[in-house]
């Protein structure tokens, strides 16, 4: 991802480096012409020989200040742009990431790991490799390079000062590393916890559970301000050694330099130089090191990020055979499905007929939604084969196969959008047609009652519909979109009695003629359906039409007075 990021922003890098340069060169150059003009006038040559010394020395003063503004383009545009850039790399990968991979990381921890990885990624690219290219780097070169035109015996003193520094971070990161990192960890639990007591907001208040959640939350918080301070403290203490280390060398330097100046080997403007260049040279460091702990720590949220980048991808949405026109002909044949080792369905054998409808039916448990996801390629079979039109669905590229199929998940897909976006999917269809499908569904005069109509926001996952709406308006989009299959998983079970018969009478009829695959957990829904599959335990167990199955199986007649005792006829 980070190579990915800096090939897509190679010219703003190129550019942000250059600058970087110029403004470390400009600022060496600086001290020296400084120094130059302290010896001008040590050596009383007169105002006329400074004058130009000035001049460049206000020169160069601009330019840094010119150069440095205009720094700050690339440096913001990169900050920016690689954050978003990361984001928009991992929300590719969810439109490709295997959906088991999806199952088992869940949304929330994927939101947390798409943020934190995205803010660590663009703090390594940005604030640790660029900025160690663009400005430690000149600054350390640029600071060296002039130092050993005053005396390679001080760049030999600061080389070995440098190692001496490199070996005392060492030893300070090892510890500083172990406290953050349980410092981070104790900051993730914190933000786990208010998530979820914001998340849970209902159950939480009615079960009286946040004074416990609260009291858990404040021993967190606790943690994380002793563990903060100490690191301050820890981290501090190098900065103290540190000046300490690099004022000796000053001091060193200085009584080296009064020596020379005394035996006139050299003059006061190149003593002031040396000891401009000693603090240039050596502020990298400091901020190196500062840059290195983040560096690592940042690493740890990063590598959540590319294990998330590197799950395994569903290689059957862009390869495989093109779907140019689906018939709608379904077959399982012997096909097993396990969830990590526990198997969920086995041996399953059924055929749905081009044209037909069929309820899957069983109690809750049994695998009537891991079959529906098994027959949209989402979960992907052990053995067995599963036919579309003859063809095995792993053979299939399923984005085309999708482009024939509508689907109704059991959570009532409803997105943050409006009525219109949540049934049209940007086709901008006709208001006259969307109001047409909306009276199918019985939610034309609610839409009317509400203020902006069509353009009513419905909130995220449709939270301000009720949970009949939310289905009504699925089955909406399903109208519209007029597709061979159509496949629903429990699309009524927000809805009352007799709204849930007229919908699925009037999806009946609206898709004669197509194939209707529809897991119902009651029954008198789908009476009118021309085939009944029973499952059980994984198994199918049986397989009629209603009027077939309440004379022959045993285990539909007890669903079906089930059924009656809960009051659906
Ligand atoms: N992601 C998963 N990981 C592990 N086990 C799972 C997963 N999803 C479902 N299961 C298990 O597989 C079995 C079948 O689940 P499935 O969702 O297919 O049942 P269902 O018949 O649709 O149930 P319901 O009517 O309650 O929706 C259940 O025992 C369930 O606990």
């Amino acid at each position: 991802m980070i190579q990915t990021c800096l090939v897509y922003f190679k010219r703003t890098i190129l550019l942000y480096v250059v600058l970087g340069f110029l403004v470390q060169f400009c600022s060496a150059y600086g001290i020296t012409l400084f120094q130059q003009l302290l010896d001008n006038v040590a050596a009383a040559s007169g105002f006329n020989a400074a004058l130009p010394l000035v001049m460049l020395y206000g020169a160069m003063l601009a330019v840094t200040t010119i150069v440095n503004y205009l720094i700050l383009y690339p440096q913001t545009y990169l900050s920016a742009g690689i954050m978003e850039k990361l984001k928009l790399l991992a929300f590719g990968k969810v439109s490709r990431i295997d959906y088991a991979a999806y199952q088992n990381i869940g949304t929330g921890e994927m939101i947390k790991v798409i943020e934190n990885g995205a803010a660590a990624g663009t703090q390594i690219i940005h604030a640790f490799y660029l900025r160690i290219l663009q400005e430690l780097l000149p600054t350390v070169l640029f600071s060296l390079l002039f130092i050993s035109r005053y005396s390679p015996t001080v760049m030999l003193i600061i080389g070995a000062g440098y190692a001496v520094i490199f070996g005392m971070n060492h030893v300070l990161l090892r510890v500083l590393y172990r406290f953050k990192s349980a410092l981070l960890e104790s900051q993730e639990k914190m933000s786990a916890q208010s998530v979820r007591g914001f998340m849970e907001l209902v159950v939480f208040r009615l079960n009286k559970r946040y004074r416990k959640e609260m009291e858990r939350m404040q021993r967190t918080a606790e943690d994380i301000v002793s563990k903060s301070t100490q690191i301050r403290m820890i981290h501090e203490s190098f900065f103290a050694v540190f000046a300490l280390l690099v004022n000796g060398i000053k001091i060193v330097v200085l009584v080296y330099g009064i020596k020379r100046i005394l035996e006139g080997d050299t003059s006061i403007g190149a003593i002031v130089a040396l000891l401009l260049f000693i603090e240039h040279v050596y502020s990298p460091i400091a901020i190196f090191n500062v840059l290195f702990v983040d560096y690592k720590l940042n690493r740890v949220a990063f590598a959540r990020l590319e294990r998330f980048a590197n799950a395994p991808e569903d290689m059957n949405l862009e390869t495989g055979r093109e779907v140019g026109e689906l018939k709608g002909d379904l077959a399982f044949e012997h096909v097993t499905f396990g969830y990590g080792g526990t198997e969920a369905l086995r041996n399953v054998t059924f055929a749905v007929k081009r044209g037909s409808s069929v309820a899957i039916v069983g109690l809750s448990g049994s695998g009537k939604s891991t079959l529906i996801k098994l027959m949209l390629g989402l979960l992907k079979k052990q053995s067995g084969s599963i036919r579309w039109d003859g063809s095995d669905i792993d053979e299939l590229k399923l984005n085309s196969l999708y482009d024939h199929v509508s689907y109704i998940s059991q959570e009532a897909p409803i997105f943050a959008d409006s009525i219109r976006g949540n049934i049209d999917f940007d086709r901008e269809l006709p208001d006259e047609l969307i109001y047409d499908i909306l009276t199918l569904v019985r939610m034309k005069e609610e839409v009317l009652r509400m203020p902006d109509r069509l353009d009513a926001l419905v909130g995220e996952k449709g939270m301000k519909l009720s949970g009949g709406e939310r289905q009504r308006l699925a089955f909406a989009r399903i109208i519209a979109q007029r597709r061979n299959v159509v496949i629903l998983d429990e699309p009524v079970s927000g809805l009352d009695n007799i709204t849930e018969k007229t919908i699925m009478d009037e999806v009946l009829r609206l898709f004669r003629g197509r194939t209707l695959v529809i897991v119902a957990h009651r029954l008198h829904a789908i009476a009118n359906v021309d085939t009944i599959l029973l499952v059980k335990d994984g198994e199918v167990v049986g397989e009629g039409s209603f009027a077939e199955l309440i004379q022959t199986s045993g285990y539909f007649q007890a669903l079906w007075q089930q059924d009656s005792r809960n009051g659906a006829r």
